[in-house]
């Protein structure tokens, strides 16, 4: 059995800040199990857990592996690198469906180039799209929204605040938001519980995305819509699976998500988002803000382009 671990470093399109670090390059390891593939990439400000820990973990777990052992990786980014490196992944998955869009930037800027995004997407508007919010002036963020809205009218959006605010400022915002537009808000306030109080108060429905992956308390609620879901930050593949289960008991929607993986990952989240949410656009509109791709036209994995890091060989 073949084993190895490489090093990725793709650039952005343009540096990208994550909760206050600014970033000019993604960089991240991909893992190779009997010709099978994974991508282990903490992101920062995201991740619990660093790069170089990612990796010591990683090289441990395919050492355990090379001595006939099982792996049991702790880290979450390890744990979706390994089990999808190691699924038995089914053979007549549907074809995914196209991700939603995710517009990123200066309100100011974005509102200055609406009009060749909007004529970009011509007679087919998406029917979602997502836009962070919660970091700029609120009025430059509620100004944009406003235009969006009346722009793309049959387009619902996503917003997505990491949540940036205190209950309070999310509910100035909720309220002057054209709530008949919004699809939900992702994350407004640091706890759950200011979350819901914001719903409760403005009308608006919520997902959840970082209250999931910090493993943090939650329940269901009418106005809590929908579970975005980042394996790379949740981790392993059954995490997910349990979390899926919850939010199809409780009847809500099901989002896969990206975390500015390498076109390797986004290719697997597809094929995971047909599986567990086939009728959901998954939230995968992240590889387009990198200019280097580490698999070929034919899906394969280019290692020449890579930091060969560690391989080995066992006899199984
Ligand atoms: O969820 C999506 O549609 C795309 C991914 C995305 O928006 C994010 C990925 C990783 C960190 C954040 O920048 C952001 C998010 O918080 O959801
Ligand atoms: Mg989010």
């Amino acid at each position: 059995m073949q084993l190895g671990l490489y090093g990725y470093s793709l650039p952005f399109r343009q540096p990208l800040m994550f909760k206050g670090e600014r970033l000019a390059s993604r960089e991240g390891l991909l893992v190779t199990i009997n010709g099978q593939w994974g991508e282990i990439a903490p992101l920062p400000g995201f991740s619990t857990e660093t790069l170089a820990e990612a990796k010591a973990e990683s090289l441990a777990s395919l050492t355990a592996i090379q001595h006939g052992e099982k792996a049991m990786p702790t880290l979450p980014s390890v744990q979706f690198g390994f089990d999808c490196a190691q699924r038995n992944w089914p053979a007549n998955l549907p074809t995914p469906l196209p991700p939603y869009p995710l517009l990123q930037g200066a309100p100011r800027a974005l509102v200055a180039t609406l009009d060749n995004i909007v004529a970009d997407w011509g007679a087919l508007p998406p029917a979602r799209l997502k836009l962070k919010v919660a970091r700029y002036a609120m009025e430059e963020e509620l100004a944009l929204i406003n235009r969006l809205a009346s722009w793309l009218p049959t387009t619902k959006l996503i917003l997505d605040a990491n949540g940036g605010w205190t209950r309070e400022e999310a509910q100035r915002f909720c309220r002057c938001l054209p709530l008949d537009h919004i699809d939900y808000l992702e994350e407004p306030c640091a706890a759950f519980a200011d979350s819901i109080a914001v719903a409760e108060a403005t009308g608006v429905s919520i997902a959840l995305d970082e209250t999931l992956s910090r493993g943090n308390a939650w329940n269901y609620h009418p106005q809590l819509k929908a579970l975005v879901i980042k394996p790379t930050l949740i981790g392993s593949l059954s995490a997910c699976q349990a979390l899926i289960q919850r939010a199809q008991a409780g009847n809500l929607r099901i989002v896969i998500s990206s975390s500015f993986e390498s076109d390797l990952s986004l290719w697997l989240l597809a094929r995971l988002a047909s599986e567990w949410a086939p009728n959901e656009p998954p939230g995968l509109d992240t590889g387009h803000w990198l200019t280097e791709r580490v698999t070929n036209a034919t899906g394969e994995v280019m290692t020449e382009n890579l930091h060969c890091l560690s391989k080995m060989e066992n006899s199984a």
